[in-house]
């Protein structure tokens, strides 16, 4: 095995000395197998389908160019995330906008972008909608947002569906629902076009899937009943990922067979007629593509662990604070040493609680190698926050040897811009 680490081809040392460090690293022809992946595998003679690239989990120009270049589609939560796929020149078409507060700011934007596309998440944003589609003569094609109320097995803070959830409306709330599609379906200015369900993210079983494809299919059949079509069922995203060795996600292949195969079985055993399946992943299309090198800088023993310190921390990534979530990582510029040293790897941000990995065993090291996290594609980059004023590191893109800017650097310069002086 080679000392130094190469992603697609390129030493990271290359890496480093070219754009510095902390810095996120994509593969990108493994974002591109993951976009092909889903668009072979998420095909079913019985509907026509369409996958939206949940933006959240990793929004710049550059990523959202290569998922117009892949035929997806792309789901927005903001003004910043929509402004970001129409600048990287994706048809407002094939941009769909969710979100649970979306303001009047942001809806007027959309609007005034040719983005027509909306979630409808509760009953006031359908109200608000009407308003501001109103002073138009566009038309709005909507969907609406139910809680379907299936506690899937992830971390509390990423579960969307449970009884209490912030997004969409209860699925036991019919009269609501009923009322509130009626009040769509005879606007002038909307389109109703089905419903939408998102049961939260790294979910590994099958199952909670398979519940939510019979649970939304029962719902429609309700619906239909009472003279309300549903054309289309957007399932959301949520597919688990690999970050450690405990990891066993579902493949791509399998969780789109399962969950069309399902849906085919469930519109013959309810007798409904929805012609369109939607999906929404995220983090399965960015999430193992990315990684974040790191410079080590200093180390230090305590009486219980052997703290290595690193150049960035829960600034770039916040998610082992938040969720506890677990990483994999080697020392890129070790790699033909054996993982036998102890260690903790804490950021510098001044937080105790700005631990990376709180416990694992890894190469030998001395100050100034470099320290690569495995799996920090998703969630990484987008959830960045500026504690301690550390600067956002740059985003590159490997592919076949050669590295490319994706995002520069923030600079002292950027930082300091919008202070009132
Ligand atoms: C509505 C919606 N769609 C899609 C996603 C993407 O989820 P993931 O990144 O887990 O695929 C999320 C995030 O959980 C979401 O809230
Ligand atoms: N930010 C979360 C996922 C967000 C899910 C969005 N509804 C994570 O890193 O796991």
């Amino acid at each position: 095995m080679d000392k130094v680490l190469k992603i697609s081809g390129v030493p990271v040392t290359q890496l480093a000395t070219q754009y510095g460090t902390p810095l996120y690293v994509y593969d990108e022809n493994k974002l591109v197998e993951q976009c092909q992946s889903y668009k072979q595998n998420f095909v079913h003679p019985g509907f026509t389908t369409e996958i939206l690239y949940a933006s959240k989990a990793f929004s710049c120009v550059g990523m959202l160019q290569l998922i117009k270049e892949q035929g997806l589609c792309a789901d927005v939560v903001s003004i910043g995330e929509l402004a970001t796929a129409l600048e990287a020149g994706l048809d407002p078409d094939r941009i769909y906008f969710h979100g649970n507060n979306k303001t009047l700011e942001e809806i007027n934007f959309a609007i005034e972008h040719g983005v027509y596309r909306f979630f409808v998440d509760n009953v006031q944003e359908a109200e608000t909608l009407k308003k501001c589609i109103e002073k138009t003569n566009k038309k709005l094609l909507v969907m609406l947002r139910i809680n379907p109320c299936i506690e899937a097995h992830t971390h509390e803070f990423i579960q969307t569906a449970n009884i209490d959830s912030k997004f969409g409306i209860s699925i036991y709330s019919i009269d609501e629902i009923k009322t509130l599609i009626r009040s769509l379906q005879t606007h002038e200015q909307i389109v109703f076009e089905g419903l939408h369900a998102h049961i939260g993210s790294q979910i590994f079983e099958k199952e909670a899937f398979v519940k939510e494809v019979q649970t939304m299919f029962s719902f429609i059949s309700d619906l239909e009943r009472d003279g309300f079509y549903c054309p289309k069922l957007d399932l959301g995203g949520g597919f688990a990922i690999h970050y450690t060795d405990q990891d066993r996600p579902i493949p791509i292949e399998s969780i789109c067979k399962t969950i069309l195969d399902t849906c085919a079985q469930e519109q013959i055993n309810k007798k409904t007629h929805v012609k369109t399946i939607l999906i929404e992943p995220g983090r399965s299309i960015a999430g193992e593509a990315g990684s974040t090198l790191y410079t080590i800088g200093f180390s230090k023993q305590t009486p219980h662990k052997h703290y290595l310190f690193v150049d960035g921390g829960m600034s770039d990534n916040i998610r082992p604070c938040l969720y506890q979530a677990q990483y994999d990582a080697d020392v890129a510029t070790q790699m033909d040493s054996e993982k036998s040293r102890k260690v903790c790897i804490a950021g510098k941000c001044c937080e105790s609680g700005d631990v990376l990995i709180p416990e694992m065993k890894l190469q030998p090291f001395s100050q100034g190698d470099l320290l690569i996290i495995y799996s920090t594609g998703a969630y990484g980059f987008s959830m960045f926050n500026n504690y301690n004023r550390n600067l956002r590191p740059a985003v590159v893109f490997v592919k076949d040897g050669k590295s490319r800017l994706i995002v520069r650097r923030e600079s002292l310069e950027d930082l300091l811009k919008g202070d009132i002086r």
